[in-house]
C-alpha cells in the first residue's frame, strides 16, 4: 500500500473547507454528483467517438445509498469513466488548477459566500470532507482491468492500493465506473437519511443529464397503520431531463433557476437568462444566464468558461473559451448543436462554420437582449452594469463588428446624471450648440470631479463623463465618436478649443507677457504655457497634447514595466488670465519670485490631478518662501 502526502495546497484547502463551510455541509452531495456527471459525460462522449468502446453497452447512472446507525455513510457511485491509480493521486492529491492560491486568498469568511466559490474553484470532491472522518474512493477506469482504492482521513495523507479480491465494497464496482464511500462525521451523520438526499438532489442536481437512483429502505404498514415489514426500495429521484431541449412554454421560473444552480456552481440566483431554440438552416439550442454576482475569476487570464457545449445533448466540453467572446465571459450556460459532428476537436472548433455561426447569432442575440433590458428593465440592467460594465467594454476593443451595440451598452458616470448614463442620454441632454461629448478620465472620481479642467464646463453647464475605470483610458480615445457626435478628453489640448469666445483672442494677447515670463521660469518641465478658456476659479492646470498619452496612461504603461522606453511626455500648462496670481504675475520683475510662483502654478495643477510631484521638497521649499512673503 502506498502512502502519499497531499500536496500543500490541498491539505491548506482541506482545513478552510472543513472549517469555514459547514454551515452549508449540503452542497458535497451536489459536488460528488456533479463530478459522476462529468465522468458519465465523458464515457458516454468516447463510447461514441473510440472505435475501441463503439461495442461497449452503456448505460449512465449515478447511484446514491445510505446506512444509518453507528456507522453512518452516504455512498455515490456511477459507471462512468472512472480512474486507475495515476489518475487518483493526481485529481485526489493535487489541485492541478492554478486558481488555488486564488481562492484562499478569496475566502471572505462568510459562509455563504465562500460555499460558492467552492464549486467555482473545481475542489469540489474535497467538500466532503466536511461531514466525513474518512472517504474510500474505489474505481475502474474504462479498459482497464483493476480497481484501485484510495482512502483518506483528510488530515494530510492518502493512501493507494488495489482493491483486494475480497473487498466487498470494491466488488460492488462490476465495470468502469467510481464509488465514493464517505464514512459520515458527528456533522455529517443527518444526511444518511431519505429525505435530506432527496432534497439536496431536487435542489442542486435535478436536471443534469443522467438519471440518478437512491436506495433505501421503505416500511410498510397495514390499514390500522401497524409495521408489516420492510423492503428495498430502488427509485428515480431526478427529472433527468435535458432542460434546455424542453419547450420554453413549459419550464417554469423556478426551474429555470434550479438548473443556474445545477449548472454554474453558484448557490445565488440569476440576474437573466436567454434561452434560444433555432431551427432552419441550423439548429441548436441555447440558455445563457447573467449571474447576480459576477464570478470571481472574471477579471483572471485564468478563468474558467462558463458554458458548456453539447452535440444533441452528448457533453462536448466545458472548458473552450472560445464559444463566446471573451467580454462575455461571465455568462454561465449551455449550446446545445444539432448539426455539428460529435468528434470535433478543439482546433476544428475554432474554425467550424457551423459553431462560427452559432457563435455570432448568440452574441447577437446577447446583445440584442441586455438592449431590450436597458430599456424596458432599467432597475435589473442598472444591477447588471453594476457587475458587468468592465466586460462589456473590452468588447468596445475586440469586437469592433459590435461596438455601435456595445457602446449602446455601456454606461459611465457624469457631471450631471446620477449614478450611470448612456452615451444616448448623454446626446439628449446636450446643448444646441454643443460641438462634442466630453469626458474626463483618471483614477478617482473625486479627483475627476473637482478638477479644474471641469470648470469651464460647469460654467457653461456642458456636461462631462466622469471616467474612472483604468479600461476607460484605453478603449474610449478609439472611439472616436458616437454616431455623428465627436468624443473628446478634456484633458486634450484640443478640446479647451470649443470653449473658445471671440473676446478671448483679446485676453490671450493681454496676458502674453505672463505667458512668456512663466515659459521662461519653467523652461524645459512643460511643453509650453498657453492662455486658458476652460478656467474659472483655478490659476491653472495641466494638459496633454492631442497626440500624445495622458498621464494616467503614462502611469499606466509603466505599472506594466514598459517605463523605461517611454520617454518623458511633458505637460501642457494652462494659465487663468482672469486669476489674481495671474494678473499680479504681470507686474512682477523679481526674477526669483517670478520663477517660485510659475513653479508653484505647475505643482499644484499636478497635484490637483492625482499626480505626485518628482520634487516635494522643492514645493514645500518654494511654497514656505512665498508665504513668508506674504505676511
Ligand atoms: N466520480 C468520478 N469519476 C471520475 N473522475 C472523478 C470523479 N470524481 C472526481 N474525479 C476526478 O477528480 C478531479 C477533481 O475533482 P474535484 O471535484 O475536486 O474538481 P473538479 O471536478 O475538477 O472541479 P468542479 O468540482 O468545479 O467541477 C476531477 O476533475 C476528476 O478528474
Amino acid at each position: 500500500m502506498a502512502t502519499h502526502q497531499f500536496q500543500t495546497e490541498v491539505g491548506q484547502l482541506l482545513h478552510l473547507i472543513t472549517h469555514s463551510l459547514y454551515s452549508h455541509k449540503e452542497i458535497f452531495i451536489r459536488e460528488l454528483v456533479s463530478n459522476s456527471s462529468d465522468a458519465l459525460d465523458k464515457l458516454k462522449y468516447l463510447t461514441l467517438t473510440d472505435d475501441k468502446l463503439k461495442e461497449m453497452s452503456f448505460d449512465p447512472k449515478i447511484h446514491i445509498n445510505f446506512e444509518e446507525g453507528d456507522e453512518p455513510r452516504v455512498i455515490v457511485q456511477d459507471n462512468g469513466l472512472g480512474m486507475n491509480d495515476a489518475d487518483l493521486s493526481e485529481n485526489l492529491g493535487t489541485i492541478a488548477k492554478s486558481g488555488t492560491k486564488a481562492f484562499i486568498g478569496q475566502l471572505t469568511g462568510d459562509s455563504k459566500k465562500d460555499s460558492n466559490l467552492i464549486g467555482q474553484f473545481g475542489v469540489g470532491f474535497y467538500s466532503a470532507f466536511m461531514v466525513s472522518d474518512k472517504i474510500d474512493v474505489y474505481s475502474r477506469k474504462v479498459g482497464e482491468e483493476i480497481t484501485w482504492h484510495w482512502s483518506s482521513d483528510g488530515k494530510g495523507e492518502f493512501t493507494i492500493e488495489k482493491a483486494g479480491d475480497d473487498d466487498a465494497e470494491a466488488d460492488k464496482l462490476d465495470g468502469p465506473g467510481t464509488r465514493i464511500v464517505c464514512h459520515l462525521n458527528e456533522e455529517g451523520k443527518e444526511f444518511a437519511n431519505r429525505w435530506q438526499i432527496q432534497e439536496v438532489i431536487k435542489k442542486y442536481s435535478n436536471h443534469i443529464a443522467f438519471t440518478i437512483f437512491l436506495t433505501y429502505e421503505k416500511t410498510n404498514y397495514d390499514d390500522k397503520g401497524e409495521e408489516t415489514g420492510k423492503e428495498t426500495v430502488t427509485e428515480q429521484v431526478n427529472s433527468a431531463n435535458a432542460l434546455w431541449k424542453r419547450s420554453k412554454s413549459e419550464i417554469s421560473e423556478e426551474e429555470y433557476k434550479e438548473f443556474y444552480k445545477s449548472i454554474s456552481h453558484d448557490g445565488g440566483e440569476p440576474l437573466f437568462w436567454l434561452h434560444t431554440q433555432a431551427e432552419g438552416t441550423l439548429e441548436y439550442t441555447t440558455l445563457f444566464y447573467v449571474p447576480k454576482t459576477a464570478p470571481f475569476d472574471m477579471n483572471y487570464a485564468e478563468y474558467k468558461p462558463g458554458v458548456k457545449l453539447y452535440v444533441r445533448r452528448v457533453f462536448i466540453t466545458d472548458d473552450e473559451k472560445e464559444l463566446l467572446p471573451t467580454y462575455l465571459r461571465f455568462l454561465k450556460g449551455v449550446i446545445d448543436s444539432e448539426d455539428l459532428p460529435l468528434n470535433v476537436s478543439r482546433e476544428i472548433l475554432q474554425q467550424n462554420r457551423i459553431m462560427t455561426n452559432i457563435r455570432n447569432a448568440s452574441v447577437n442575440k446577447i446583445l440584442a437582449e441586455f438592449k431590450r433590458i436597458a430599456l424596458e428593465d432599467p432597475d435589473s440592467y442598472k444591477e447588471f452594469i453594476e457587475q458587468y460594465n468592465r466586460p462589456l467594454k473590452e468588447g468596445l476593443y475586440t469586437d469592433y463588428s459590435h461596438k455601435e451595440d456595445l457602446m449602446e451598452l455601456v454606461r459611465f458616470k457624469s457631471t450631471k446624471a446620477e449614478g450611470y448614463t448612456s452615451l444616448a442620454e448623454y446626446s439628449e441632454r446636450m446643448l444646441p450648440d454643443q460641438k462634442a461629448i466630453y469626458y474626463i478620465t483618471g483614477d478617482k472620481e473625486s479627483t475627476l470631479r473637482n478638477s479644474p479642467l471641469l470648470e469651464a464646463y460647469k460654467k457653461k453647464d456642458i456636461e462631462v463623463l466622469i471616467m474612472d475605470d483604468d479600461i476607460d483610458e484605453i478603449v474610449v480615445p478609439g472611439l472616436m465618436k458616437y454616431k455623428e457626435t465627436d468624443l473628446k478628453a478634456v484633458n486634450r489640448s484640443d478640446a479647451g478649443e470649443d470653449l473658445n469666445e471671440k473676446a478671448d483672442k483679446k485676453k490671450e494677447k493681454d496676458t502674453k507677457p505672463v505667458v512668456e515670463k512663466v515659459q521662461k521660469a519653467l523652461g524645459d518641465r512643460v511643453k509650453e504655457v498657453k492662455v486658458s478658456v476652460r478656467l474659472a476659479d483655478s490659476p491653472s492646470c495641466i494638459v496633454v497634447d492631442e497626440s500624445d498619452p495622458t498621464f494616467q496612461m503614462q502611469s499606466m504603461m509603466k505599472a506594466m514595466g514598459q517605463g523605461a522606453e517611454l520617454p518623458e511626455i511633458k505637460p501642457i500648462l494652462e494659465i487663468n488670465p482672469d486669476h489674481e496670481i495671474v494678473q499680479k504675475l504681470k507686474d512682477l520683475d523679481d526674477e526669483e519670485r517670478v520663477s517660485d510662483i510659475s513653479s508653484l502654478l505647475l505643482d499644484q495643477a499636478l497635484l490637483v490631478e492625482g499626480i505626485q510631484l518628482k520634487d516635494p521638497a522643492d514645493f514645500v521649499k518654494k511654497l514656505n518662501r512665498i508665504m513668508g512673503g506674504a505676511f
